[in-house]
C-alpha cells in the first residue's frame, strides 16, 4: 500500500512496535498475538490488525505474527535494514546529548560528522567523533553520502545551514532550531520540539 493512505499516526507506531518486538525478540518470545502486542503498547488488537495491515498479511488468524518475521519487515518498512550516515550541526548541549545518545547507533543511525562554527571546538571531540568546522559542511556530505542532516544551532543559522544542507546533497533534516524552515518538496523535513511533550503534560494536569 502507498504511504499516501497510510494514516500518520500509523506511520508514528511502526517505531514503537519495533522497539516491542526487539525487545520480545531478546526474550526469544517467537509468536505474539495481536491483543498481547496491543497491550505491551497501550493500544487496542483490532488497531495493532489495522496498522500492519497497511504494509501486508503478517499474522496467521488464531495465532498470532512470529516476532522474528515481523521485526524483520518492521525494519525494511522503516528503512533501518540499512546503515544510515548523519551530520549533526552545532555541537552545543543539544549537540552533545544528540550525538552521545547510544540508542541511534543501534539503530544503524550513525550520527559520525558533527560540525560547529566555534574554533575553539574544531578539533575536541563529542564521544569518538571528531568536531569539524562548518566551513568542511559539503566536503563531508559529499566524501561520506550523507543522507540526514541535524540541525542543532541558533534558529538564525536554521535556514541557511540547511540551504548549504541540501545543496551539498542531503536528502533529509531533523531541525531542532525554532525556525520555519524552507526547503525544495523532495527534501524530508521534521521539526522537532520537545516542550510539546512537557507542555502536554502541565495541561494535562492543569486539568486535574
Ligand atoms: N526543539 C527542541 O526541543 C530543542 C531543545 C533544545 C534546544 N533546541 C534548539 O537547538 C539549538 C541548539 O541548542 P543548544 O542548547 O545546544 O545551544 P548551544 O548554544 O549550547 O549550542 C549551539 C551550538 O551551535 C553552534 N553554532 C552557532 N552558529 C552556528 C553555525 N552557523 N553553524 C554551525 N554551528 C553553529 C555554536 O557554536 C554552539 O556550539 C537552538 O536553536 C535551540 O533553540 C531545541
Amino acid at each position: 500500500m502507498k504511504d499516501a493512505m497510510t494514516p500518520a499516526t500509523t506511520i508514528e507506531r511502526l517505531p514503537i512496535y519495533y522497539r516491542c518486538l526487539q525487545k520480545l525478540d531478546r526474550m526469544d518470545v517467537d509468536v505474539i498475538s495481536s491483543k498481547d502486542l496491543g497491550e505491551r503498547i497501550g493500544i487496542p488488537s483490532t488497531q495493532v490488525r489495522k496498522d500492519l495491515s497497511y504494509y501486508g498479511e503478517f499474522g496467521r488468524r488464531g495465532v498470532g505474527y512470529e516476532v522474528p518475521v515481523l521485526l524483520k519487515h518492521l525494519r525494511k518498512i522503516l528503512g533501518l535494514a540499512q546503515e544510515w550516515e548523519i551530520v549533526l550541526v552545532g555541537a552545543g548541549d543539544l549537540g552533545h546529548a544528540l550525538s552521545k545518545y547510544g540508542g541511534f547507533k543501534k539503530l544503524g543511525l550513525n550520527i559520525n560528522h558533527v560540525l560547529d562554527v566555534d574554533s575553539d571546538k574544531v578539533g575536541s571531540k563529542l564521544g569518538d567523533v571528531e568536531i569539524q568546522h562548518i566551513d568542511e559542511l559539503v566536503d563531508v556530505v559529499k566524501e561520506n553520502n550523507v543522507d540526514i542532516g541535524i540541525i542543532a544551532a541558533p534558529g538564525d543559522y536554521a535556514q541557511e545551514i540547511a540551504d548549504e544542507l541540501v545543496g551539498a546533497g542531503v536528502k533529509a533534516i531533523w531541525n531542532f532550531a525554532p525556525a520555519r524552515i524552507k526547503l525544495p518538496p523532495e527534501i524530508e523535513l521534521r521539526n522537532e520540539d520537545l516542550s510539546i511533550g512537557l507542555i502536554s503534560l502541565a495541561y494535562h494536569l492543569s486539568r486535574k
